[in-house]
């Protein structure tokens, strides 16, 4: 018997006027799976996960978390951007503890409520090695300080799906690494089915176990790699074969897929013939 995927998108279109941002974009993902969009830029990949967050209004489809269908926002799913958005008026502890307040007004909350949350907030402080910093303020923190932060900020309504939005972008390599090693040990320990947009290849498939490519113009989805390493990462996995293989085929496709070869093989063609006519 087939269990049903934890998230359904059924013949997904997006439209931004005449700009075809979605076509007929059509995934499953599993309970539990983490999964990495790759492609090239204005492929859709920021477009298909606002969708998912239920920040994006579908043109046409249909999309499903647990078989009910995605018409907004919801508990269920949580995002992290990029940049960290966090309340700089409020302290690391009190930007975690925020999303719980939202949910629970004042008037409503029980003892009950105030106990879980203080100890899901320790716990998520603990989790994400921020116990050290829980009363200083985002400015004083380091940028990857602050993605734990958002991170942790994301988990505290215990999300099943967790949408990120090149998250560590805007970090260093090294650190980088250490929030790549975090992020798998909080998919395993919370079992959270996670989507994550990234630029960069080697993180697609260090963290996915499925890479799904996605192609420009329209943006569609082109292939879906199955990622050949063991369910637990470890950082020296990079250097095997198999992985670098894989590496090299998914940016040659979104070199292909980019329109981008099409330029340089325009460039080497007029530098051989010394001159740049437009006209031919
Ligand atoms: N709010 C918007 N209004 C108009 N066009 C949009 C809007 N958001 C996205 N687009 C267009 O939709 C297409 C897909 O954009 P999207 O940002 O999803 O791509 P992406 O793959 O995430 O790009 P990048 O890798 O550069 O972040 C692009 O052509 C983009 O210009």
């Amino acid at each position: 018997m087939s269990t049903s995927p934890k998230i359904r998108v059924q013949g997904l279109w997006k439209h931004f006027g005449t700009t075809v941002a979605l076509q007929d974009v059509n995934l499953d993902i599993e309970e539990n799976a983490f999964v990495t969009l790759v492609g090239a830029s204005g492929c859709g990949k920021s477009t298909l996960l606002r969708t998912l967050a239920g920040l994006e209004h579908r043109s046409a489809g249909t999309l499903l978390c647990d078989g009910q269908p995605i018409e907004g926002p919801g508990a269920d799913r949580a995002m992290v951007f990029q940049h960290y958005s966090l309340y700089p008026w409020l302290t690391v502890l009190e930007n975690i503890r925020f999303s719980r307040q939202l949910k629970v007004h004042t008037q409503d909350r029980t003892a009950a409520d105030v106990e879980a949350a203080a100890g899901r907030a320790d716990a998520l402080l603990r989790l994400m090695g921020l116990t050290h910093v829980a009363r200083h303020y985002p400015s004083q923190l380091s940028g990857g300080m602050q993605q734990r932060v958002a991170i942790a900020r994301a988990l505290m309504s215990r999300p099943q799906v967790l949408l990120m939005d090149e998250p560590f972008g805007a970090l260093d390599a090294q650190t980088r690494e250490v929030m790549h090693d975090l992020i798998l040990h909080v998919h395993r320990l919370e079992r959270s089915t996670i989507v994550f947009v990234t630029h960069d290849v080697e993180e697609a498939l260090y963290l996915g176990r499925q890479v799904v490519l996605m192609a420009p113009r329209p943006g569609r989805i082109d292939t879906v790699y199955q990622v050949p390493l063991p369910a637990e990462r470890q950082q020296d996995m990079k250097l095997a074969p198999a992985f670098n293989e894989l590496k090299r085929e998914v940016l040659a496709r979104i070199r292909a897929t980019s329109g981008m070869q099409t330029d340089f093989e325009l460039l080497a063609k007029l530098s051989q013939a010394g001159s740049l006519d437009l006209t031919e």
